[in-house]
């Protein structure tokens, strides 16, 4: 008997484009939405553009967090019960995304995302990237239903956010690595459509980048695409698998061991380096990875995340005990064997 099923969530809406931001109201009409809306954010991004979101919706209220949480997610839970909001608008980077697409679940209540920065994949994907103690948490939750991407304000935002989205994706060839690696060894189930999709998405970000450059809009543009690209890939799959693998793993541990210190596409990149090495050896396809960050203006060095090389070698060697996430890393990897490759590869 044939039992296989699939359900795919995806946003009913997507704008990307000069000025979009304006068509909010309209994009949110289209959902026959009830209740008044709560906006989640976080400092900059209400200065740059809350306004602009008032200016369609009226006074509405509003919470304003810097760090993606469980405790800032049960806030905006229960400030959105104490006003009955009927729905959550999510203005910013990764973090107030991330923040409102797991409230939103948890209030069963739709949202809507309005990245201001380049910077990272989740901005159309169902998976929220909460931090909890010693691990980090990918916690399946609804997309949202309308993404509203204004390339112009993107464009304006400090160029490294557009990089970091830039080496989000790049990092998208060693997680489809890891991923193809976890389905030979441990059978975990993988998707073809959803890995050749991020793959695919990589390849033409790497493509086009000649024509990204800071102060084009053009480029906001294309890495935008390639952000919701990636995004669609990981709700395919029904998990984050397409665009997170070992690379991530690196990535979530230098955010506990350095916190605030890099941003998490720069972090992704640097790791995605190393693990291509891992994959692949010395005359493998890390310098493919690594001049690619590098022609787009993204770190490929430790000194450039400003991260000091014993947290590098420690996150390194400790990224397998994250999550239960099977990837090159395997049980772990030897301090001599991470600096080695963090030497070979030049990230030290
Ligand atoms: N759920 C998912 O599928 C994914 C989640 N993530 C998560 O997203 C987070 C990383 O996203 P980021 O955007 O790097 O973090 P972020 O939200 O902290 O933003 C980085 C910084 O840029 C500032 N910013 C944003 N837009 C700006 C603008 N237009 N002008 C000036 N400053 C601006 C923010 O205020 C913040 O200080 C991580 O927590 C990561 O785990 C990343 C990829 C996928
Ligand atoms: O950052 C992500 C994809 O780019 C999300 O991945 P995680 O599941 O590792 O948080
Ligand atoms: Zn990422």
């Amino acid at each position: 008997m044939f039992d296989k099923s699939t359900w795919i969530k995806l946003p009913r809406n997507v704008l990307v484009g000069h000025g979009v931001l304006d068509q909010l109201g309209e994009a949110v009409e289209e959902l026959y939405l009830s209740g008044r809306p709560l906006l989640v954010t976080s400092p900059s991004p209400e200065r740059i553009a809350g306004d602009r979101i008032r200016d369609q919706f009226g006074d509405i209220d509003s919470i304003s967090l810097d760090r993606a949480s469980f405790e800032a997610v049960e806030r905006v839970v229960e400030y959105a019960n104490e006003i009955d909001a009927g729905y959550l608008i999510a203005l910013g980077g990764g973090k107030p995304i991330d923040i409102a697409k797991m409230a939103s679940d948890h209030l069963n209540c739709g949202f809507v995302s309005v990245p201001t920065a380049a910077s990272h994949d989740g901005i159309v994907s169902g998976r929220s990237s909460i931090p909890e103690g010693d691990t980090r948490h990918s916690v399946a939750a609804d997309p949202p239903l309308a993404v509203v991407a204004d390339t112009e304000l993107l464009a304006e935002a400090p160029w490294e956010l557009t990089t970091a989205g830039c080496a989000d994706i790049i990092s998208n060839y060693t997680a489809v690595k890891d991923w193809q690696l976890a389905h030979r060894l441990q059978n975990v189930e993988y998707s073809e459509y959803a890995g050749a999709l991020a793959q695919m998405t990589a390849e033409l970000l790497v493509e086009s980048a000649d024509s990204i450059k800071p102060g084009l809009e053009e480029s906001a543009w294309i890495v935008t695409k390639a952000l919701v690209s990636s995004g669609v890939a990981m709700s395919i799959a029904g998990s984050s698998r397409p665009a997170s693998g070992a690379e991530h793993l690196f990535s979530h541990q230098l955010d506990r061991l350095a916190p605030g210190r890099a941003l998490h596409g720069h972090q992704v990149g640097v790791g995605a380096i190393m693990t291509e090495y891992f994959h692949s050896g010395e005359r493998g396809d890390w310098r493919n990875i690594r001049d690619a960050l590098s022609t787009m203006g993204a770190p490929t060095t430790a000194e450039e995340l400003g991260i000091d090389e014993a947290t590098v070698i420690e996150a390194l060697t400790t990224a397998h005990t994250i999550r239960d996430r099977y990837t090159i890393l395997g049980n772990g990897v030897s301090e001599e064997a991470a600096i080695e490759a963090a030497t070979i590869t030049g990230v030290l």
